[in-house]
C-alpha cells in the first residue's frame, strides 16, 4: 500500500469577476457536456459551407488566428452573408439553441433577465487558437448595435487582455480565460480595446472536451444590420 493520495485537493473555484465596469468574467460556466457539444459543432462548421480560414487582413498581413463565421461574415472590417473573400458561399445559419445560450449568459453576467430577453446575437465568430495563435488589442467595432458580447472558451487556456476605451495601452486587466469560461463585455466596455497575448498549450483537458489541443473561442454579437427576426 502507498499513502501517496489518487487526488490532489480541488482546485480554488474561481470566482465572478468585472474587471471593468460592464464587463463580467464568469468562470467555469460551461458544463462539460457544453464544451464537448461546442467543439462537436465547430468541427462541422469549420468544414464550410465556408471553411475555416485565416483572415487577410487589408494591408496584406494574414491573421494567426484562424475563424469561421455564423450568421453574418465577418472580414476585416465587415460584415457581409457571403464569404467574398473567401470562396463566396453563403454563411451557415446561427441556430437558435446558440442565440438562447448568449441569452442565458447576458442573463447570468448581468444578473439582468429582462436585459437578456431582448439579446438576440445574429452573428458568431468562431476563433481557433493553435500554440502560436494571439490577436493584437483591437476594438470590436464593425457592428451597428451597442448590445454586448458574449465570449466562450473551450480547449486550452489564454491570457485575456481587457483593456480600455481610450487606446491599446494601460490600464488594462490580464484575464486567465479557461475552458468553460464566459466574458460578457457591454454597457461601458463595449468599446473596450481587447487582445489575447497568449494561449497556454496542454493547459486543456482533451477527455473533457474533445479538443487535441488549441483553443475555441465563440463570440456572439449584435450586427444591427437586418432588422431583428422574432424567434
Ligand atoms: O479569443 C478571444 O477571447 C477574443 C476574440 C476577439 O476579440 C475577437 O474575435 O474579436
Ligand atoms: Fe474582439
Amino acid at each position: 500500500m502507498t499513502d501517496v493520495p489518487l487526488f490532489g485537493p480541488s482546485p480554488e473555484p474561481r470566482a465572478r469577476a468585472e474587471p471593468a465596469p460592464g464587463a463580467v468574467h464568469l468562470p467555469g460556466w460551461l458544463t462539460p457536456d457544453q464544451q464537448r457539444l461546442l467543439v462537436r459543432e465547430c468541427r462541422g462548421w469549420a468544414t464550410g459551407p465556408v471553411p475555416m480560414r485565416h483572415t487577410r487582413l487589408p494591408r496584406g498581413g494574414v491573421m494567426s488566428v484562424q475563424t469561421v463565421c455564423l450568421g453574418w461574415h465577418w472580414q476585416p472590417y465587415r460584415y457581409t452573408r457571403t464569404a467574398d473573400d473567401v470562396n463566396g458561399a453563403r454563411v451557415a445559419e446561427l441556430p437558435g439553441w446558440l442565440v438562447g445560450l448568449g441569452r442565458r449568459a447576458v442573463a447570468d453576467a448581468y444578473r439582468d433577465p429582462a436585459a437578456a430577453a431582448d439579446y438576440t446575437p445574429d452573428t458568431a465568430l468562431i476563433n481557433f487558437y493553435d500554440r502560436d495563435a494571439r490577436m493584437g488589442m483591437h476594438q470590436d467595432k464593425d457592428e451597428r448595435s451597442d448590445a454586448p458580447v458574449v465570449s466562450l472558451t473551450v480547449g486550452d487556456s489564454c491570457v485575456f487582455r481587457f483593456g480600455n476605451t481610450e487606446g491599446r495601452g494601460r490600464p488594462y486587466a490580464d484575464v486567465e480565460l479557461r475552458s468553460g469560461d464566459l466574458f460578457v463585455f457591454g454597457g461601458p466596455s463595449r468599446y473596450a480595446y481587447h487582445g489575447v497575448p497568449t494561449v497556454r498549450p496542454g493547459s486543456g483537458d482533451p477527455a473533457v472536451t474533445g479538443l487535441p489541443g488549441g483553443r475555441l473561442n465563440i463570440t456572439l454579437r449584435v450586427t444591427g444590420l437586418e432588422p431583428r427576426t422574432v424567434r
